[in-house]
């Protein structure tokens, strides 16, 4: 008997990845992949172009599909269903002042993050909707249709349905929608688009199913990149995720929905019905690429480099702004070096610095999340920059827990093709494709009690140095 096919997308930051699974096992038995185009603002019909490529010939005999995509990007839609203006993604800072004014306006911090499940800042949907009515009114007054990245794909495969469809972990990032009410908030999304009530999609549930492509494909709900990455890894209690993509983020999945204040965690809805609090920097993989980069080699020199430094990188510190920053929320901040000295400045130590600082950030996550009372037991490390040996190498010792890395895959579209044969199941669970798998995953060599004591050195040096130079204050351990 041939074995019933499934296809999960990752429709990323920086590409598209297919995956094709045995919808029984999850086995993977065919891949794809396309390039997307720089940019912060990017034409919606790249990512089709890149989804079109990265499918070609790999979905043949695949019966469903599932879509995951970047959050929260900004995809305008006039009536005629041709889009307004260049998306405007995750990582556009542009939207900063829009997130301040709307967070004041409406009640402040506290009041955000009790009815949206987070406090707004310019990665946000409803922010940058702001920032289009005050910039670009006549734009704005165009728009029939706001969707997010995953929503508009979803809705070009069903070849734009009059009704379009998302899920509630994606519409979680949104800023207008509940995730405890389980409902848009009409009311802050025409406030911040200064009165327009753009028609919104339908939110499914987690396994619904969106329709059917012509040639007969089953399309599931789809979801957020991140949501899709914790449904394939089928989280269990006590397990945090650290995704180093472009973003890094750091989440779990819990049973409430949280609501912090201080804005440092979002309060994300997940793929199956419960929650999933989330940090997310702004620099991640990319500020390996950048120190490699700079240092004039490829990745695996950048490594070797990094590994050939002692711990501490000799008293460098890099705060890695490189893209402004998101949490801590400093759109505006530029990366800076502290500590060099005659004797520490070497390319191994920079390099070093660059992984340890990176790391420092998502350390400051596990923090943030264990503060809204997330268990923090283990990580699993996934994303690019997962594949670093130096990352491998440093983590452990700046995370202070144990490190995991899954066998290596796309967990966001295997997460996407889950969802995808969880719909044609049918079923009330999602199919278990981790199973006997999971054995595979690589458990990382945990620190000695002396590596412990230098990654809490180098992450309070990281902390006072983000305070001499951008005012946070230092909360070491609880930040
Ligand atoms: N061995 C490696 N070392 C460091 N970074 C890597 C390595 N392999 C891939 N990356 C980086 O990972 C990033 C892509 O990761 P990915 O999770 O696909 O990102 P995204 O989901 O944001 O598109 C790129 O910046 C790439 O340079
Ligand atoms: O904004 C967030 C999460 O809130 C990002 O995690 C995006 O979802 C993009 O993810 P990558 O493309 O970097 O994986």
């Amino acid at each position: 008997m041939t074995a019933e096919l499934v296809a999960g997308v990752d429709s990323s930051t920086q590409s598209t990845k297919v995956v094709v699974c045995d919808a029984r096992t999850g086995e993977v038995v065919r891949t794809g992949r396309a390039p997307h185009p720089e940019g912060t603002e990017v034409d919606p019909a790249a990512w089709w172009q890149a989804f079109g490529e990265a499918t070609g010939g790999v979905l043949e005999g695949v019966s469903a599909i599932g879509i995951g995509g970047q959050q929260h990007g900004m995809v305008t839609v006039d009536e005629a269903g041709e889009v307004v203006r260049p998306a405007l993604l995750w990582n556009d800072t542009r939207s900063a002042q829009a997130a301040k004014d709307l967070t004041e306006e409406l009640g402040g911090p506290s009041v955000w993050a009790k009815s949206v499940g987070s406090v707004p800042v310019a990665s946000f949907t409803v922010t940058k909707l702001r920032w289009l009515a005050e910039h670009e009114p006549k734009l704005a007054d165009r728009v029939a249709r706001v969707l997010l990245p995953h929503d508009w794909l979803t809705w070009r495969l069903l070849d734009r349905p009059e009704t379009a469809v998302t899920d509630r972990g994606d519409a979680s990032g949104t800023g207008y929608f509940s995730p405890s009410e389980n409902a848009y908030r009409h009311d802050v999304l025409a406030h911040a688009f200064g009165g327009r009530t753009p028609e919104l999609p339908t939110v499914l549930g987690p396994s619904d199913v969106a329709g059917h492509t012509a040639d007969g494909m089953l399309v599931s709900a789809g979801t957020g990149d991140n949501m899709a990455a914790a449904l394939a890894l089928e989280l269990a209690p006590g397990d945090a995720v650290i995704s180093l993509g472009t973003s890094g983020t750091v989440f779990g999945v819990t049973e409430h929905g949280s609501a912090d204040a201080s804005g440092l965690v979002a309060g994300f809805a997940d793929a199956t019905g419960r929650f999933l609090p989330l940090t997310a920097a702004l620099n991640a993989a990319r500020v390996l690429t950048a120190g490699a980069a700079m240092l004039g080699v490829g990745l695996p020199e950048f490594d070797r480099l990094a590994l050939s430094a002692e711990a501490g990188a000799g008293g460098l510190t890099l705060l890695p702004y490189l893209d402004g920053e998101r949490t801590p929320n400093l759109p505006d901040a530029t990366g800076s070096l502290h500590g060099l000295t005659r004797t520490n400045m070497s390319p191994e130590n920079v390099a070093r610095a660059s992984v340890e600082g990176m790391l420092c950030g998502l350390a400051a996550g596990l923090d943030a999340v264990r503060a809204q009372g997330m268990d923090v037991r283990r990580v699993q490390l996934i994303g690019g920059g997962a594949q670093s040996a130096a990352v491998r190498a440093v983590a452990p010792i700046v995370l202070g827990v144990p490190v995991v890395i899954p066998e290596a895959g796309e967990y966001v579209a295997l997460g996407a093709a889950r969802q995808a044969a969880w719909a044609l199941a049918g079923t009330a669970e999602p199919p278990a494709w981790l199973g006997e798998g999971s054995e595979s995953r690589l458990e990382l060599d945990e620190p000695v009690e002396a590596q412990r004591l230098v990654g809490k050195e180098i992450q309070r040096r990281h902390l006072e140095a983000r305070q001499a130079a951008h005012g946070v204050p230092v909360k070491f351990g609880e930040d």
